[in-house]
């Protein structure tokens, strides 16, 4: 370790990184002595060197071997009386000043995002304040998301100047996520209209290109050629002719070519100069010339000014020749005209579009013009690529960089793309495709469609400058090849889903991946069954969280999900708000954390511990699943009723209502998947599995009746004090009064029920289920599992190392690697693999679908964490580092893209819940165990509503200590 000082930062810890000597990558400063201690410790744990800062030895004299060792905590305890003192008031402080003074400062707005959210967590952790009343806590929180609002809206550069007085003079200020989404659609359209153009890109394109401006020069005129449009300083004739000419006279009208060349090369396209061109096209007249002024590049707006309308015979009045239809899902037709033309229909209503052909356009012009628009549709026949107007070359393809879409120039270029992408592109393999191009939606479409070879390709570009996008019909056109499931005539695509119901999770992420994320699933025509599936984030976020209040789960939902009765789940409008009002308010309280941390800890001491030792010693095998299913059935009992089952125990019980509520689940499951008539005749006539689901019903229903006869006896009796020990859920919800509880009805003991059984599947089922991936997923990869222990050693005391050790819950929760690798986990096996909403009224999404009430849209989470234009092509991947900033700290992701606790109002309740019963388990578990998953099984994903080990996961233990 070498100590320096400097101006900004008092003590600074570098690497001298050589033999031995590591790179912290982390400098101590006046604010982060917390994390920066961390990441020490953790590197000196890696090199055994721990003791030398935690043994307080007695002073040595130079010459001995303690010496050193003396040194070493002599500056490691001054560092720490310097920096840290040892209470929290001091960390908040230093947090809230952080959170006050951080600013954007030019750079992205992610980053600044993201750095505040790391913030603003690490208040969470340290937030204190205790209260009783359920109003007061809502009230509390929305205060303390509006205070946020503010310090993230303050931090804003000032171009957000404008949106941040729009989000304030709201009537409701959004939440924060709510808000950042705003501030980065504006950013987006702002980078597209002013400055942020790709440097790469730009470079290129300087390359290849001199930069101009637009000018209009429909008013000058040549002396010496006596053609309108340039002067005789400029002219070609006098001053030759530019390499780009020849390609250009070929189909060009020499009178305009000066304002052709000028407003196809410009770099500085501005809006002003789409509407300039936009104007001069909207006479019938002045289109024609410029179809051909601009290199047959024309252009229609028809909202660039309100006198101008799109009409749709101009266009085909041009080139009325030789059309082709694209059917599109919604039953509008987009006629292609042989020659390159494109004829739009009412229906399709794209009312501003840029029609280019494509071989020889002029790349500048489009790139330049795909920073302003949304949305790039490109027609491909197979012998297209693009081309550079100058070289004539070959010159690429579309790439993505981050939300942005690019052409990618230089053939030499194209060795650097990922294969995935050049084999996206299918250009060499003779396919015709449109693409579509959508920046708001960060990915791109592509639709298979049928073109005549002969036909010029073109492309066509919706501008989204100044309204939404309605190319909504083509980007919901029918695909029935490529593995994409086939609309038989009266059984739609059913025949398909019943085929693959086995492994219907990752056959959804396939067809989603070949539909770039959203699919229209056709049921049989009788049965009322399709289904709108989507993994778009842009899609998600609309419907989760900007239109919450169209899409709610709808009756369809409730039908299915009957055996959830009016609980929180299974209820939409004021039922729902009520029940969510109530529950936050509850498990906001301090109290209830603090019950919640105890029991949790006292079972895993108690419990599962316990049971790993007696395997260890043992050396039989046990299903860890099962194991963990029991743990959070108790823990998760204890918190929900107040009653612990005691089902994890070493006899290994069976327990009636476990096995129930395994039946629940995947006989819901099979209502998804077989028409409603079916299932409701099934149940009518007692067969199959409703049979199953009613019987499991009962049993349910008996247990529960039961616990809540308990409980009411106990509070009647007086046996349970409101004040010690009504912190359950259930105790809680028999003790408010009406007001606080509004419409529900805390005294009816249905009501009780129906809540009691969605907190038990909320918490039960899903924290078991994680945990199960995550262990699967770490013996899988020892790598990350030694990082995980390397962490969890940095937090245990010295005189503790090598020997057992129970963690801290608040130690815990500051672990970033841990975190990512849970995270990283819930991601590939989220849970809750699929939802399903219903919009109230037609509305189109913004990957341009149309979302109708008979239709549901359908969101499958599995499929969504291991999209590769999600999250990169190694999406298939464990890698706990894609969760950690390049800080240090825990990587934020929005959760309209790390959907995996849902996203918007209806967010999962128990994220903090579960993510303390993880860490826990997952500490308690691998600090002490080594645990050795049984050779010869593949554990794959049931068929059901939660995503459990089909076969579940059989390990030995061994104890790490054991001498
Ligand atoms: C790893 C663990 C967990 C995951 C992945 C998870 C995921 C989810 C998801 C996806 C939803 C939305 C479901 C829907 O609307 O159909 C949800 C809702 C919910 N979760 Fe969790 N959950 C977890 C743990 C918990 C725990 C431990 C609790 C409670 C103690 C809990 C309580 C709830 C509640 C009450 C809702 C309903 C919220 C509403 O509709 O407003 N969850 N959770």
């Amino acid at each position: 370790m070498e100590k320096t000082q400097t101006e900004s930062s008092p003590v600074v810890i570098q690497s001298v990184q050589s033999d031995g000597v590591f790179n912290a990558g982390i400098i101590l400063t006046e604010t982060n002595y917390d994390v920066w201690f961390q990441i020490m410790e953790m590197h000196l744990v890696k090199r055994e060197k721990l003791s030398y800062i935690r043994s307080s030895t007695k002073s040595s004299e130079e010459s001995s071997k303690e010496y050193e060792k003396w040194y070493t905590y002599e500056i490691w305890d001054a560092l720490s009386k310097a920096f840290y003192d040892g209470s929290d008031e001091l960390q908040v402080f230093t947090l809230n000043q952080k959170a006050f003074s951080t600013k954007q400062n030019g750079q992205p707005l992610s980053k600044f995002y993201g750095e505040l959210i790391e913030i603003f967590r690490e208040l969470d952790h340290r937030d204190k304040v205790v209260m009783k009343d359920p109003e007061d806590v809502v009230i509390y929180r929305r205060s303390v998301e509006r205070l946020r609002v503010h310090i993230f809206l303050a931090g804003l550069d000032e171009e957000f100047n404008q949106v941040r007085g729009e989000i304030l003079r709201k009537e409701i200020i959004s939440d924060l996520e709510e808000c950042y989404s705003l501030i980065r659609r504006e950013d987006a359209r702002q980078s597209k209209l002013n400055k942020k153009v790709d440097s790469e890109t730009s470079a290129m394109i300087a390359r290849q290109q001199p930069q101009r401006k637009f000018v209009d020069k429909s008013s000058l005129h040549c002396t010496h050629c006596k053609k309108n449009g340039h002067t005789k300083e400029h002219c070609f004739e006098i001053i030759g002719y530019p390499d780009w000419w020849d390609t250009r006279k070929k189909n060009t009208k020499h009178e305009s070519k000066t304002a052709v060349a000028e407003s196809t090369s410009t770099t500085d396209l501005r809006k002003e100069s789409l509407v300039q061109i936009a104007t001069s096209v909207s006479s019938g007249k002045a289109l024609k010339t410029l179809t051909h002024v601009i290199n047959s590049t024309w252009i229609i707006d028809s909202r660039a000014t309100d006198h101008m309308t799109f009409d749709s015979r101009q266009v085909s009045q041009l080139k009325p020749s030789s059309q082709k239809h694209i059917s599109t899902a919604n039953g509008t037709t987009t006629s292609v005209i042989g020659d390159g033309s494109l004829r739009l229909t009412n229906e399709l209503n794209l009312d501003s579009v840029l029609i280019v052909p494509s071989l020889d356009y002029n790349l500048l012009f489009v790139s330049q013009l795909t920073t302003y628009l949304s949305c790039v549709v490109i027609f491909w026949p197979d012998h297209c690529v693009f081309k550079d107007i100058q070289t004539k070359q070959t010159i690429g393809y579309g790439i993505r960089r981050g939300n942005l879409y690019y052409l990618e120039m230089s053939s030499t270029n194209t060795r650097k793309l990922s294969p995935a992408l050049v084999a996206d592109s299918s250009i060499k393999k003779g396919k015709s495709e449109i693409w579509l191009w959508h920046r708001r939606l960060s990915h791109r479409t592509t639709f298979p469609l049928s073109l005549n070879k002969n036909t010029v390709p073109f492309m066509v570009v919706h501008s989204d400058v100044w309204g939404p996008s309605k190319v909504s019909t083509i980007g919901g056109a029918r695909c029935n090849n490529n593995g994409i499931p086939k609309n038989f005539p009266v059984g739609g695509m059913l025949p398909h889903l019943l085929l693959n119901v086995h492994r219907i999770h990752d056959y959804s992420t396939e067809v989603l991946e070949k539909t770039q994320c959203t699919f229209l699933f056709k049921g049989p025509w009788f049965a009322n069954m399709d289904i709108l599936a989507t993994v778009d984030p842009a899609n998600v976020h609309h419907i989760m969280s900007s239109n919450f209040s169209n899409f709610p789960k709808g009756p369809e939902f409730k039908r299915i999900f009957d055996i959830l009765g009016d609980g929180i789940f299974n209820s939409d409008s004021d039922l729902w708000k009520n029940q969510r009002r109530f529950a936050q308010a509850l498990m906001n309280r301090h109290s209830f954390y603090k019950f919640l941390v105890k029991s949790n800890q006292a079972k895993l001491e108690k419990g599962l511990i316990p049971i790993l030792d007696h395997m260890s010693k043992q050396g039989t095998t046990v299903d860890l699943q099962d194991l963990f299913q029991r743990f959070t059935f108790d823990s998760t009992s204890l918190f929900v009723t107040g009653y612990d089952p005691g089902c994890l125990s070493i006899e290994f019980p069976k327990v009636r209502f476990l096995m129930a509520l395994e039946d629940v689940e995947e006989s819901i499951f099979y209502r998804h998947v077989v028409p409603e008539s079916l299932w409701k005749l099934q149940r009518w006539l007692g067969i199959g599995e409703e049979k199953k689901l009613k019987k499991a019903k009962e049993t349910l229903d008996s247990v529960i009746f039961e616990l809540i006869q308990r409980k009411r006896r106990e509070i009647n009796e007086e046996i349970l004090s409101k004040e010690i020990d009504g912190v359950d859920l259930l105790a809680s919800y028999m003790h408010e009064n009406k007001t606080i509880m509004g419409e529900l009805k805390c005294a009816d003991d249905n009501f009780l029920r129906d809540t009691v059984l969605n907190f038990m599947i909320a918490g039960r089922d899903t924290t078991s289920s994680a945990l199960t991936w995550f262990f699967w997923l770490i013996s899988k990869n020892p790598k990350a599992e030694t990082k995980i222990r390397e962490e969890l050693t940095s937090i245990v005391p010295a005189e503790k190392l090598g020997k057992w050790w129970d963690f801290d819950t608040q130690k815990l929760n500051q672990l970033v690697y841990l975190h990512g690798a849970l995270c990283e986990a819930l991601r590939l096996y989220p849970p809750v693999p699929f939802q399903h909403k219903v919009p109230l009224v037609p509305h189109t999404l913004p990957s341009g679908h149309r979302a109708v009430p008979r239709t549901k849209i359908l969101f499958s989470l599995y499929a969504m964490g291991r999209m590769k234009s999600i999250w990169g092509e190694d999406c298939l991947e464990f890698r706990p580092e894609r969760w950690i900033s390049e800080s240090g700290g825990i990587k934020w992701e929005p959760s309209y893209k790390f959907f995996s606790f849902n996203a918007g109002p209806r967010t999962c309740l128990g994220k903090e819940v579960a993510f303390t019963q993880m860490k826990a388990v997952a500490a308690g578990v691998i600090h002490n165990y080594d645990i050795q998953v049984v050779e010869g099984q593949r554990p794959g994903p049931n068929v059901s509503i939660i995503l459990y080990m089909k076969h579940g996961l059989k390990v030995r233990v061994h104890d790490r200590w054991a001498k």
